[in-house]
C-alpha cells in the first residue's frame, strides 16, 4: 500500500489535551475580541447605511421638487407659447410659415458650374465687348437717361448701367439687319430694347422682364449674333469650332421659332455680302441631328436648344463649350424653377471660362429674381411693368360657363372674332375632346400637346401659322412664347392653376402692340385661390371684374393680412404657403429627375 493514500485520508496529527485546551480559550478570547469589534463595525456600517438612506432620501426629495419646479416650469412656457399662439393672427402665423419656405428657396445653391462651385471661382467683372454707345448718347448726362427710361416706363437696378438707346441705328445694328427688321414693320425698339440690347451688346449679366409680345427674342438674339460677329471676324470659325453662344428654351416649339428667327437674321447677314455666314444649329428632342451634319461640320456659332437634347449633345461630345460665352434662357423663371435648376446648372458645368448670362421673361417673381441675381455678375435688372403682370393690350373678359355647357359655348364663344383663335386647355385628353368636337361641326382645328409626336406638334404649328387652319387648340406646351400672327382671340377653356400660366396664354394675343381679346371660362371647379388670383390680375390690369368674381373674397382680408403677391409665383391672390406653384414645383422636380425631353416637348 502506497503512504501517501494514507495522508489523503484524514490524518491529524496527536495534540495533548492540555494544549488542545489552552488553543481553544485563546481562540474564544481573539473571538471575543472580534466579536466587540465586530459590533462595533456593525454599529459604523448601520449608521452609515442609515445616513446613506437619509441622504438617498434627501436627493429623492430634492429631484422631485427639480422635477416638480421643472415640469412647472414646462408647463408655464407650454401654456405661456399657446397664448402666445393664440395671440398670433392668422396672417403672422402664415408669415412664419412663409419665412420658413423662403429661407429654404434662398439656401439654394447658386447657379453656376460644378467647377466654380467646387473651386469657389467668383467672377467680380462683367465681360467686355467691343462696343460703344455712339459719342452723343454717351456725352447725356444721368439724369437725361432716367428721364428716358421714365419716359417708356423702364425700371432698372444694377451697377453702371449702360444708357437706353432710342433707335435701332444708334446701336450700331448692321445695316443688313437693319434692313429685315424694317421689313417685318419693325422700326423703332419696344422699351425692353431700348434698355435691354445696350446692356447685353455691353457685355452686361442681365435679367429682362417684360410683358408678353414686347419683343423680347430680338433682344437677347441681336447681342449673340453680335458677339458671334466679333468672334468670327476676329479668327473664322473652323470645323468643330464654336458655338459663341447659346440660347435655352422650355419648349421645342419655342426653342424652333427662335432658331428660325436666328437663322433669318444670319441669312439677311451673309445675304449682304459683306458679312460672313454665321452657322446655328437647333437641338431639340424628337428629331434626328443627322440632317443638321453639316452644320457640325462647319465652325459653329450659335446654337438654340432644349436643356435635355443639348445635355446629350455636350456629354457626347458634338460640340463643346469651349469657346463659349454666351448663355440666354428665354422663359427664364421656369427654366431656374425648383426642380429644372439642376439641368440649368449641368449645362454651365460645361462652359470653360466666364459667360455672359442672360435671363428673359414676361413672369418672374421677386424670389426667383433674387435667386437669379445672386448668380449672375454685377447684373443689369431691366423691368418694363410689373413682373406678372398682364399685357395691357389684351381685353380679359372672364365668364362662368358650367362645365357640360362649355363645348356649346365654345362655338359661340369662336363666333366674336375671325380667326385665327387658340383655345387652350389643362388636360391633354380635353385638348383631343375639343379638337373633335370642332371637327365635328366643320371647323378646321388642329391640336398640340406634350403626347403628339414632334411630327404632329409641327404639322399643327405649322398648319396654323400659315393660315391653312382656323383653330388651334393646346395645351400648356403653346402658352409660352410662340409668336402666331395676328392671333385676336385666345379662349381659356380651362383656368390653369397657375396665373402665371394664364398670363403666357391670354398673351398670344395682343403682340407687338396690336389689340386682342381673351375669354375665359370658370365655375365652380375653378379652386377660389385662382378666382382671387384672376381677379387681382383683372382688377390691376383695370379690366371689367364680373360679379361672381368679385364676390370671391379674400380671407386675408379677413385675417387683417397684407395683400402682397406671392413672392414663388407672383399670384396677387394668395401666399407662398398655399402657393400651387410650389406643389407642382415637387412634382416636376421628381419629374426632371427621371429625365426630360423624351417626350413633352424641352420640359
Ligand atoms: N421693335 C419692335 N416693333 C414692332 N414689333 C416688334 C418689335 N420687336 C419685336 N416685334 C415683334 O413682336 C412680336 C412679339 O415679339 P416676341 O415674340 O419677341 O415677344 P416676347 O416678348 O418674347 O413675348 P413672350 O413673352 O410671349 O415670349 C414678334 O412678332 C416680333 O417680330
Amino acid at each position: 500500500m502506497d503512504s501517501n493514500t494514507y495522508d489523503d485520508d484524514g490524518y491529524e496529527p496527536y495534540i495533548p489535551l492540555a494544549q488542545r485546551k489552552e488553543a481553544r480559550l485563546k481562540k474564544l478570547a481573539t473571538w471575543g475580541a472580534n466579536a466587540e469589534k465586530q459590533r462595533l463595525i456593525q454599529r459604523q456600517k448601520e449608521r452609515e447605511e442609515q445616513e446613506d438612506e437619509e441622504r438617498e432620501e434627501q436627493r429623492r426629495k430634492d429631484k422631485a421638487r427639480k422635477e416638480r419646479t421643472l415640469l412647472l416650469e414646462a408647463q408655464e412656457v407650454h401654456s405661456k407659447r399657446a397664448q402666445e399662439e393664440a395671440g398670433k393672427t392668422a396672417d403672422q402665423k402664415a408669415q412664419e410659415a412663409d419665412e420658413e419656405i423662403l429661407a429654404a428657396i434662398a439656401s439654394r445653391r447658386k447657379l453656376a458650374s460644378d467647377m466654380e462651385l467646387a473651386k469657389g471661382i467668383t467672377y467680380t467683372e462683367a465681360l467686355t465687348t467691343s462696343w460703344r454707345p455712339p459719342h452723343y448718347i454717351r456725352n447725356r448726362s444721368e439724369q437725361e437717361h432716367a428721364g428716358i427710361r421714365e419716359k417708356f416706363h423702364i425700371l432698372v437696378d444694377g451697377d453702371d448701367i449702360p444708357p437706353p438707346i432710342e433707335q435701332f441705328a444708334d446701336m450700331k445694328i448692321p445695316k443688313p439687319l437693319l434692313e429685315d427688321l424694317k421689313s417685318k414693320r419693325i422700326f423703332s425698339p419696344t422699351p425692353i430694347q431700348i434698355q435691354g440690347i445696350p446692356a447685353a451688346f455691353a457685355g452686361r449679366d442681365l435679367i429682362g422682364i417684360a410683358f408678353t409680345g414686347s419683343g423680347k427674342t430680338l433682344a437677347f438674339c441681336l447681342p449673340l449674333l453680335m458677339t458671334a460677329l466679333e468672334e468670327e471676324k476676329k479668327l473664322p470659325f473652323m470645323r468643330g469650332e464654336g458655338p459663341v453662344g447659346v440660347i435655352l428654351c422650355p419648349s421645342r416649339e419655342l426653342a424652333t421659332q427662335t432658331y428660325e428667327n436666328v437663322q433669318q437674321w444670319c441669312n439677311a447677314l451673309a445675304k449682304d455680302g459683306n458679312y460672313p455666314q454665321l452657322n446655328s444649329l437647333l437641338c431639340i428632342g424628337g428629331i434626328s441631328m443627322k440632317e443638321q451634319g453639316h452644320i457640325l461640320n462647319q465652325g459653329l456659332h450659335i446654337v438654340v436648344a432644349t436643356p435635355g437634347r443639348l445635355i446629350d449633345m455636350l456629354s457626347n461630345k458634338r460640340f463643346t463649350f469651349n469657346n463659349c460665352k454666351y448663355l440666354c434662357m428665354d422663359e427664364a423663371d421656369r427654366m431656374i424653377d425648383l426642380g429644372f435648376e439642376d439641368d440649368v446648372r449641368n449645362i454651365m458645368s460645361f462652359f470653360t471660362r466666364q459667360r455672359q448670362t442672360l435671363l428673359f421673361s414676361a413672369t418672374m417673381p421677386r424670389k426667383i429674381q433674387d435667386f437669379a441675381q445672386q448668380s449672375l455678375i454685377k447684373p443689369v435688372l431691366v423691368n418694363v411693368g410689373r413682373a406678372g403682370a398682364a399685357n395691357l393690350d389684351v381685353l380679359q373678359v372672364v365668364e362662368y360657363v358650367k362645365q357640360e355647357a362649355k363645348m356649346v359655348y365654345l362655338l359661340e364663344c369662336l363666333q366674336k372674332t375671325a380667326p385665327p383663335v387658340i383655345v387652350f386647355s389643362e388636360n391633354k385628353n380635353e385638348v383631343d375632346d375639343i379638337q373633335e368636337y370642332l371637327l365635328l361641326k366643320g371647323i378646321e382645328a388642329v391640336a398640340i400637346h406634350g403626347s403628339k409626336s414632334q411630327e404632329e406638334r409641327q404639322y399643327a404649328i405649322k398648319s396654323f401659322k400659315s393660315g391653312a387652319k382656323d383653330v388651334m387648340v393646346a395645351s400648356g406646351v403653346a402658352s409660352k412664347g410662340l409668336d402666331f400672327n395676328d392671333i385676336q382671340h385666345v379662349i381659356i377653356f380651362s383656368m390653369p392653376k397657375e396665373i402665371e400660366d394664364y398670363v403666357h396664354q391670354i398673351g398670344r394675343t395682343g403682340r407687338s402692340g396690336k389689340t386682342g381679346i381673351a375669354t375665359t371660362f370658370v365655375n365652380m371647379n375653378t379652386p377660389d385661390q385662382t378666382l382671387l388670383d384672376l381677379k387681382y390680375l383683372l382688377m390691376e390690369a383695370s379690366q371689367k371684374v364680373p360679379p361672381f368674381l368679385a364676390s370671391v373674397e379674400d380671407p386675408r382680408i379677413a385675417q387683417g393680412g397684407a395683400l402682397k403677391g406671392c413672392p414663388v409665383c407672383g399670384g396677387l391672390g394668395h401666399g407662398i404657403s398655399n402657393c400651387p406653384k410650389l406643389e407642382d414645383a415637387q412634382r416636376r422636380q421628381m419629374a426632371s429627375h427621371r429625365g426630360n425631353d423624351t417626350g413633352g416637348g424641352g420640359y
